[in-house]
């Protein structure tokens, strides 16, 4: 369970988060929704320790990570695929998969002998391009790629930063059965900050709609208020 607390952020003298309470509890898809500029890419660097927090508290698991490092984060579950993927477009796709493992000590050779065939068994195309250098793989693929190179590490805790922006319908859908499939198997909980608020609908147990740096709606499946989310997500 990953848990915020009064959470505020600022660059430099503006503030961007205010007073952010929100929780994922082990298992569950949580989605976090807003427009443009309201904040969420902040809340997802300051969850994994890219921006210091000028008030408030992080807890992971019953333990205050407010002060850790991004690497203490990594090594505890934290994994991270962020807005624009990410991806090492020179290196073959298996040297990106390879790339995941940095700061997984803890995981032997057979572990990630198991762990590359998982994601080669969720990612059919990653085995069949594992050659190809992955600044020639289409959007999709690469998208599929930045999630395979986070998921090899089998993370606690998934952060995912629209994972749909600029991908075709087809691919989206793709996304979407990856997600379920992840919420099925229960083993982490997700975190994924979203725009299209139909596909979060599809795939997402608990809501959350930021505005200005704050959290302005919340509920789950039963009785998240879809007609007043579509109102603040309207451009
Ligand atoms: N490095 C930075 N320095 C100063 N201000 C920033 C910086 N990065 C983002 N901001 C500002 O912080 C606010 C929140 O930006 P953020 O990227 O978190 O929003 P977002 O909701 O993720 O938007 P998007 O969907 O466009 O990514 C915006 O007003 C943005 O201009």
């Amino acid at each position: 369970m990953l848990e915020l607390h009064q959470v505020s952020v600022n660059y430099g003298e503006s503030p961007i988060l205010r007073d952010i309470h929100l929780q994922v509890p082990s298992g569950q898809v949580v989605c976090l929704m807003g427009r443009n500029g309201v904040g969420k890419t902040t809340l997802m660097k300051s969850i994994m320790g890219l921006l210091k927090l000028r008030s408030g508290d992080i807890h992971f698991e019953g333990e205050r990570v407010t002060h850790w490092r991004t690497s203490q984060r990594a090594r505890a579950g934290f994994g991270y695929v962020p807005q624009g993927r990410g991806i090492f477009p020179y290196l073959t796709v298996y040297e990106n998969l390879l790339m995941g493992f940095e700061a997984a000590e803890n995981m032997g050779r057979e572990e990630r002998e198991a762990a590359l065939e998982e994601v080669y068994s969720l990612f059919p195309v990653l085995k069949e391009m594992r050659h190809r250098v992955a600044g020639t793989l289409s959007g999709g693929q690469q998208q599929q790629l930045a999630f395979a190179r986070v998921l090899i590490r089998r993370p606690k805790l998934l952060l995912l930063d629209e994972p749909t922006e600029g991908i075709q319908p087809s691919i989206m859908l793709e996304i979407e059965e990856l997600i379920l499939a992840l919420r099925e198997r229960g083993e982490m909980s997700i975190l994924l900050v979203e725009q299209f608020l139909d596909f979060a609908l599809n795939v997402g147990s608990y809501f959350y709609v930021m505005e200005t740096g704050a959290i302005v709606l919340e509920g789950d499946a039963g009785n998240f208020d879809r007609a007043a989310a579509r109102e603040y997500l309207a451009v």
